[in-house]
């Protein structure tokens, strides 16, 4: 039998433990060190050990700079880093530097338009693979309309859409003992997210969040592979949701009414593409609505909307101009990871998509071969929320996107799930 992979984490708390109980199920995974500076998050992840009936991982956890502690352990074949976004950055070039050839590290690459810049140079300086773990990219429905745009179902694409829609008040501010609402604390005493991620909301006015959006659309429209984002422009609407929320929850005289928060709550981007093709995203986390992703694909025959489970296809579609359930083609062009891998996602966490994105990773680690995504997807994708936050900044002037892959995007070659292996 083939060794197994030996992987490190970087921040085990509520994502990080969900990949964790993800590589603790394959056998061709060890998990040898895990590294966290929040003791209720070790405990959680040493329960996990337990469950798999794995041995314990050596731990690291004395300061916030523990983790290039473990990354002076030899053996690792790949580091899997799980923290707030601010980390990121500086722990995947810290992981190039010790040596690490595959980093796989929770969305967004980095912060600035700077950062993005470093992680790319060291990637390449080191001749290393990063992956983001962008998990909606394997959606199940996503997949299979990726399937059909391959296919040339919906003709040339010509416009898409997507986005993070999604009521994060409850993520945002907790009790300090639970992850999911039950009081209005943000930052040192909070739970998880709540501890760090709403301080983006206080500071930034820009799309916080594309990659859930931008990720599966890239895909069907090749960027890096022959296209490219060109330019974008965003808009911010006022901050009213968290203010509102905090007020109802927590009443007016808590000390956090008094915040004043800087990220408008529905922020709308726009993207030309070098093709031709336009994208509208949009981030939309601070008022009360149900969960979207809000995706559209139109091209020159038709179009599939996931907001409401329909597509249009011009000559297919039975009824001109209605709107046909889109489930016999989700079923139908089923992607085929989906048709070899479904059963084994019983378990991983967002409907299976978990699995695939994790399966991706450590099958390239052990062929030692490129990740279907790579560190040009990862910056491109990431580097829409300080481009987004440049453009509302300058009166929502419309700003270049720099090209990351210095012109290779002319040549390169898609990789992401053709065939049903990874
Ligand atoms: N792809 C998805 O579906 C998805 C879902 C949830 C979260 N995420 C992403 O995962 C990442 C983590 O989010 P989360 O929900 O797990 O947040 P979390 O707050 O629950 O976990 C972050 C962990 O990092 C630890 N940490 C912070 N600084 C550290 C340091 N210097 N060294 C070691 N550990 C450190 C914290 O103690 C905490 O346990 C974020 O990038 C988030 O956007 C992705």
């Amino acid at each position: 039998a083939e060794p197994a992979v030996k992987l490190g984490f970087i921040g085990v708390g509520l994502r990080g433990q969900g990949h964790l109980e993800n590589a603790l199920r394959r056998k061709d995974v060890n998990v040898v060190a895990i590294c966290d500076i929040d003791e209720r998050m070790l405990e959680r992840s040493a329960s996990l050990f337990k469950k798999a009936g794995k041995p314990m991982a050596k731990v690291y956890k004395d300061d916030v700079n523990a983790w290039k502690k473990m990354l002076e352990l030899k053996e690792l074949d790949a580091v899997i880093i799980a923290t707030p976004w601010e980390w990121h950055a500086p722990m995947i070039i810290g992981c190039l530097e010790a040596g690490i050839k595959y980093i796989g590290t929770e969305v967004m690459l980095g912060i600035t338009l700077q950062d993005h810049w470093e992680v790319v140079k060291a990637a390449e300086h080191h001749n290393a693979h990063v992956m983001m773990l962008e998990n909606v990219c394997y959606r199940r429905d996503v997949m299979a309309v990726l399937n059909m745009v391959r296919q040339g179902m919906f003709g040339e694409l010509i416009h898409l859409q997507g986005g993070y829609q999604h009521d994060l008040r409850h993520v945002k501010f907790n009790n300090g003992t639970q992850p999911y609402g039950g009081g209005v604390e943000f930052g040192e005493k909070a739970f998880s997210e709540a501890r760090w991620r709403t301080e983006h909301s206080v500071h930034r006015n820009g799309d916080l969040y594309p990659t859930h959006g931008i990720g599966p659309v890239a895909e069907m429209i090749n960027i890096n592979y022959g296209n490219r984002f060109v330019s974008l422009s965003s808009f911010a609407t006022k901050a009213r949701g968290l203010h509102d929320y905090i007020v109802k929850n927590g009443g007016e005289q808590h000390p956090n009414a008094k915040v004043e928060f800087k990220l408008g709550d529905v922020v709308t981007t726009m993207i030309k593409c070098a093709n031709g093709e336009t994208v509208l995203l949009q981030h939309d986390t601070n008022l009360p609505r149900p969960y979207s992703l809000g995706f559209r694909v139109q091209g020159t025959k038709g179009i599939w909307m996931d907001v409401n489970h329909s597509l249009y296809i011009e000559g297919v579609s039975k009824t001109n101009d209605q709107w046909e359930d889109a489930k016999a083609y989700i079923d139908k062009y089923d992607h085929p990871l989906w048709k070899r891998w479904g059963a084994s996602t019983e378990g991983a966490g967002h409907g299976g998509m978990d699995f695939f994105v994790l399966h991706a990773f450590i099958e390239s680690v052990k062929r030692k071969t490129r990740t279907p995504m790579d560190v040009y997807d990862a910056a491109v994708w990431s580097a829409i929320t300080p481009l987004s936050e440049q453009s509302i900044a300058l009166g929502n002037e419309t700003v270049e996107f720099p090209d990351f892959t210095n012109g290779q995007w002319m040549y390169r070659k898609n990789r992401f799930a053709f065939g049903d292996e990874y």
